[in-house]
């Protein structure tokens, strides 16, 4: 018989975190059925009418541009879509290792108004401000939760969990950015974002977080990214104790003080620097298990980057192309023709992977460490061995959040881009003053 969550199992679900688009909650009751799972609830943007079509269905043009993608086109809802795009395009790119596709189970919508009501007090003010549970939905997403091991052999042991969102890890190159905008070429989008969102008060001070050193697969660059996610966390870090975050800032809860954070990591690391241990443990799980290196392949799917990608979208929505009709004749005869000029099936296939990149772009990984003692069974897990004290880990990893982007976004994309670049190219435009000032009034008072 198949489950059905009613409205008197949701105190066994408690509020873990979310992201902009979903809630996340954990299993705490008994059933062996839901031992050690995580639910994964869609939400809706608040005052934004969702039609039913639009909760059924893909767009008409998704239709078109997942049409081969196995049984996406197919499914009966959007929910089940999504979960054929985690099977269908995402898995046989990052492969089967890392990813947990999930099961869809239902759920009444009792047990949504009931889960949405018992996480009002503990969510963040600005998601309960943008967004509710759609309690319109039929069932949610029931996944592993991987910020613990599975119960089994060496049950008891303490098991800590760090969650990195990397973002972009390369630089682009395309020929169709405009030539005003080569800082591109130099900047990572990271960086030139942290300014826009300092502007707009969404971080509170510029991360030291640099992408390219995380996916660069040599050793000391990996632990001076890893280094300066725990000085910045801000959404691209967290670490779990046992399921229970420790580190970084999740829903309403937020733990910074690293005095704390080396105390946790005290019954776990056997020495007295335990951080820079940590650190060095995270880098060998992502060298050992090369678990960037695809991903950062599917990120390079964006290769003619958005300023290329939004003349293939207006064609795709038979449309006339805003940049061109903006830039004029010129540019629409120059470098972008070529672009308004290509059969529609690589115009789709350009859009494809700008989204499938969009959304390698976007994920997470959640790496679990275990301490293994000499006497304990044959694991099936890999093992990595802390040279400093000797003690050997069990290592597991998962993406989280393979979610598919939307292709009615792609102007926000391109909205978004051109905003970020030109904060960041303002900002570095001042500095620049400002040093040619001082060094004029240096000059001045010199002499
Ligand atoms: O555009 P970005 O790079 O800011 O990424 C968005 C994320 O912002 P970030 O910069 O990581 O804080 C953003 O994360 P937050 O809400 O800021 O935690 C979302 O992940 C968003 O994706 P979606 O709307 O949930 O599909 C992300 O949007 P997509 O671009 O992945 O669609
Ligand atoms: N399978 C899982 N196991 C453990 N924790 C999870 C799992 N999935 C999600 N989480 C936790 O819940 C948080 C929110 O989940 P998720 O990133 O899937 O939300 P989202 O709304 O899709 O995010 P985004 O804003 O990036 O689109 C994660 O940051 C992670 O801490
Ligand atoms: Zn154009």
């Amino acid at each position: 018989m198949e489950i059905i969550l009613e409205e008197k199992d949701a105190g066994d679900w408690s509020y873990r975190g979310e992201g902009a688009v979903n809630l996340v909650l954990a299993y705490t009751g008994s059933s062996p059925t839901f031992s050690g799972k995580i639910i994964r609830v869609q939400k809706v943007v608040k005052n934004g009418s969702m039609e039913e079509t639009e909760r059924s269905v893909l767009s008409k043009h998704e239709s078109i541009l997942w049409k081969d993608a196995g049984s996406i086109v197919t499914s009966p809802n959007k929910e089940i879509a999504e979960q054929m795009y985690v099977q269908s395009v995402m898995i046989p790119l990052l492969g089967s290792e890392f990813v947990d596709p999930g099961v869809r189970i239902l759920v009444s919508r009792g047990f949504l108004e009931s889960v949405e009501r018992d996480s009002l007090s503990k969510r963040p003010g600005s998601r309960v401000k943008a967004a509710n549970v759609d309690c319109c939905a039929d069932s949610v997403m029931l996944m592993s939760d991987h910020s613990v091991f599975p119960q089994g052999a060496s049950k008891g042991a303490p098991c800590i969990t760090v969650e990195i969102k990397p973002k972009c890890g390369f630089l682009p190159s395309s020929s169709f950015m405009a030539d005003e905008n080569a800082i591109k070429k130099n900047a990572t989008r990271f960086k030139m974002h942290q300014v826009l969102k300092l502007q707009q008060l969404k971080v509170q001070q510029l991360s030291k977080y640099d992408p390219l050193d995380l996916f660069s697969a040599s050793r000391d660059r990996i632990h001076e990214a890893i280094n300066a996610l725990f000085a910045t966390p801000q959404n691209n870090l967290r670490v779990f104790l046992n399921g229970s975050l420790i580190y970084g800032d999740l829903g309403g809860t937020k733990f910074d003080e690293i005095e704390a954070f080396e105390d946790h990591l005290k019954s776990f690391i056997h020495e007295e620097n335990g951080l820079r241990s940590f650190v060095h443990l995270i880098g060998e799980a992502i060298l050992k298990l090369g678990v960037l290196d695809r991903l950062l392949e599917i990120q390079k799917l964006d290769k003619i980057d958005v300023e290329g990608v939004i003349h293939a979208y207006y064609d795709i929505v038979s449309q006339p192309c805003k940049l061109c009709k903006k830039f004029g004749e010129n540019q629409q005869s120059g470098k972008y023709s070529s672009l308004h000029s290509i059969p529609v099936d690589e115009s789709l296939k350009i859009v494809r992977d700008y989204l499938i990149a969009a959304t390698a772009k976007d994920c997470s990984l959640m790496i679990s460490f275990r301490p293994r003692e000499d006497d304990d069974p044959e694991s099936h897990y890999r093992t990595i061995c802390l040279g400093s004290t000797k003690q050997r880990f069990d290592v597991k990893a998962y993406f989280i959040d393979l979610d598919m982007k939307p292709f009615n976004k792609m102007e926000f994309y391109y909205e978004l881009d051109q905003k970020i670049v030109n904060s960041y190219k303002q900002k570095v435009g001042v500095e620049h003053e400002a040093a040619n000032k001082g060094t004029i009034e240096g000059y001045e008072t010199g002499y």
